[in-house]
């Protein structure tokens, strides 16, 4: 099953000897044996591929899994055991899928530290930030559960006594496609609705991070989710495309970036399929002169440095108003530099390496392209290499803030996906407004002022699907998350999002004769 430093071992995942060794693990230890795909219940190699992709632990350079890539046999295996776990599990009372989700959201709770060790050696993220992820994974599933049996439609008076009602139902086998830096957060914050309302789902993991959507798939399986109704494919763009473009996929639910977003958007128009897209972002943090200064600099590092400054809804463009703007640059680059980078999985640690090596070139680049066109670089933005002989090989930089930003600069306007915020000022509220707008994403955005009315009113004229007043990057599960704009459409979390995984049946009853203008006379 897996390699690891405190003695491998072939067993299982619910064995709780496997949960305290993965738990225990340390960097540099870990190897992928087992297969990552998952199908009817259980791992499987797949049917056929198309290429094959490696997977790294980002914190050593080392290569942790080679994936065979779904081809289009296994692509449709997955979907016509999906389709009969669908008929199974639809027939559900929202209370018995409750249960079932409830269960698996324990089983979460329990190996919460196997996960988020495993999620850390695969992406990079510190431990600390992974456990948090684990946490609010748990929680979507106990959401959704409660909400699984919420799921009604309505009763309407007609005349002459007949009467109509609506259905909600489930649109049967949908597809998540995910990004790499929530790699087992996605996968929940996609499965846990789709499953309440009755769906089945493929989940396809970004190939950098294919280890974790796996366990959540046992945990499914050991819950009492039926074979077949969570099954995980691994590959690339071209085993995406087989997912989005089969015809007996009612839905997809997307996240990444907006080039993708737009084949996927493509994609499911053929097939009149409807989508969500989760997509990227370049979001504004405006800080007004009254705010509490010191909360005002802990919510810019929670806004560009969660995750190595990987997360999509980042408030990267941090606003000051003139007044303070010394004095917040002064204390945000003394916080940032106590930021300790190294080896994620180390208690103390709180910044782990970037996904992989051509990212992290494509990080350095924006900031070399940042001061040729006249920004400076007042602290970090530099490749790092810790002293731990094992982590030379890693993909680490140190945080990166940037002043003298203006408007049009190419670090202001794109979506940089690192450690890297950029600081300008402004002066007036309705100045601020416009430059904060001025984009064509609209993820997120946030304020920090003690005027309760200026809050309100800035907020409601940002164009963005998430607005934090006085903090930033909070996510809790009740609340709906997701874009204007450019940044996409439909959203994750909150009740709304079953209307996203279900759909409505209007039922008409007659309780009269029918009337008829062909009647014969
Ligand atoms: N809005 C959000 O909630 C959110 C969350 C995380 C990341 N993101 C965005 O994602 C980007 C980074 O993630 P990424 O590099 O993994 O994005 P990406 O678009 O390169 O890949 C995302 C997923 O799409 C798959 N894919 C690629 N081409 C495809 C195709 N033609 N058809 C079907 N599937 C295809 C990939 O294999 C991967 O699983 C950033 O832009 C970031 O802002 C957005
Ligand atoms: O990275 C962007 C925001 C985010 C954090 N966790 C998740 C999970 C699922 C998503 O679609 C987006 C996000």
């Amino acid at each position: 099953m897996f390699l690891c430093a405190v003695g491998a071992g072939v067993t299982s995942l619910f064995r709780t000897p496997w949960i305290a060794a993965v738990a225990a693990m340390s960097t540099g230890t870990f190897v992928q044996l087992e297969p990552l795909n998952y199908r009817d219940g259980a791992r499987v190699e797949p049917a056929d591929s198309c290429g094959t992709e490696k997977a790294f632990e980002p914190a050593t350079g080392r290569v942790i899994a080679t994936l065979q890539c779904s081809g289009e046999k296994e692509v449709s295996l997955a979907v016509k055991n999906a389709k009969a776990a669908f008929k199974v599990w639809s027939k559900k009372s929202g209370m018995e899928r409750c249960e079932v989700l409830l269960e698996a959201a324990r089983m979460i709770k329990e190996q919460k530290d196997a996960i988020a060790t495993m999620e850390t050696i695969n992406n990079g993220k510190s431990i600390f930030e992974a456990r948090l992820d684990v946490d609010t994974s748990w929680q979507c599933l106990e959401y959704y559960a409660g909400l699984a049996a919420s799921m009604a439609g309505e009763h309407v008076q007609l005349p002459g006594g007949s009467f109509g009602y609506t259905r909600r139902e489930p649109l049967g086998v949908c597809v998540g496609i995910g990004a790499w830096n929530y790699p087992f957060q996605i996968a929940c914050w996609k499965s846990a609705p789709a499953l309440a309302c009755g769906n089945a789902m493929i989940f396809k993991p970004s190939p950098f991070t294919p280890v974790s959507a796996l366990l959540l798939a046992e945990i499914y399986t050991k819950a009492g989710v039926p074979p077949g109704l969570f099954n995980v494919v691994q590959g690339g763009a071209a085993t995406g495309q087989f997912l989005c473009q089969h015809p007996d996929v009612a839905k997809v639910s997307f996240t990444g970036s907006v080039p993708t977003g737009v084949k996927i958007m493509e994609m499911s128009a053929k097939g009149i399929k409807p989508v969500t897209l989760e997509l990227g972002g370049k979001s504004p943090l405006i800080i007004f002169s009254d705010c509490d200064l010191e909360n005002a600099v802990k919510g810019a590092l929670l806004a560009n440095f969660l995750s190595q400054g990987q997360v999509c809804c980042n408030g990267t463009r941090v606003f000051v108003q003139q007044e303070i703007v010394d004095k917040f640059t002064e204390e945000v680059v003394k916080q940032t530099k106590k930021i300790k980078i190294g080896d994620p999985l180390l208690e103390d640690t709180r910044m782990g390496p970037l996904i992989n090596g051509p990212h992290l070139e494509r990080v350095c680049g924006f900031i070399k392209l940042a001061k040729e066109q006249g920004a400076t670089v007042l602290y970090g933005g530099e490749q790092y290499v810790p002293t731990d002989p094992k982590l030379k090989f890693g993909y680490y930089m140190t945080p990166c803030i940037l002043t003298n930003c203006s408007d049009g600069m190419t670090c202001v306007r794109e979506e940089i996906f690192g450690p890297v915020m950029s600081i300008l000022s402004f002066e007036t509220e309705a100045e601020v407004l416009e430059r904060a707008n001025d984009t064509t994403f609209g993820l997120a955005a946030g304020i920090f002022t003690r005027d309760i009315q200026r809050a309100h009113r800035v907020a409601a004229e940002l164009q963005a699907g998430t607005c934090y007043i006085n903090n930033y990057n909070v996510s809790p599960v009740e609340l709906p998350f997701g874009g204007y704009k450019k940044s996409g459409f439909g959203r994750e979390n909150g009740r709304v999002t079953l209307e996203y995984y279900s759909q409505l049946k209007t039922v008409y009853v007659e309780m009269g004769n029918v009337e008829s203008p062909f009647e014969s006379q």
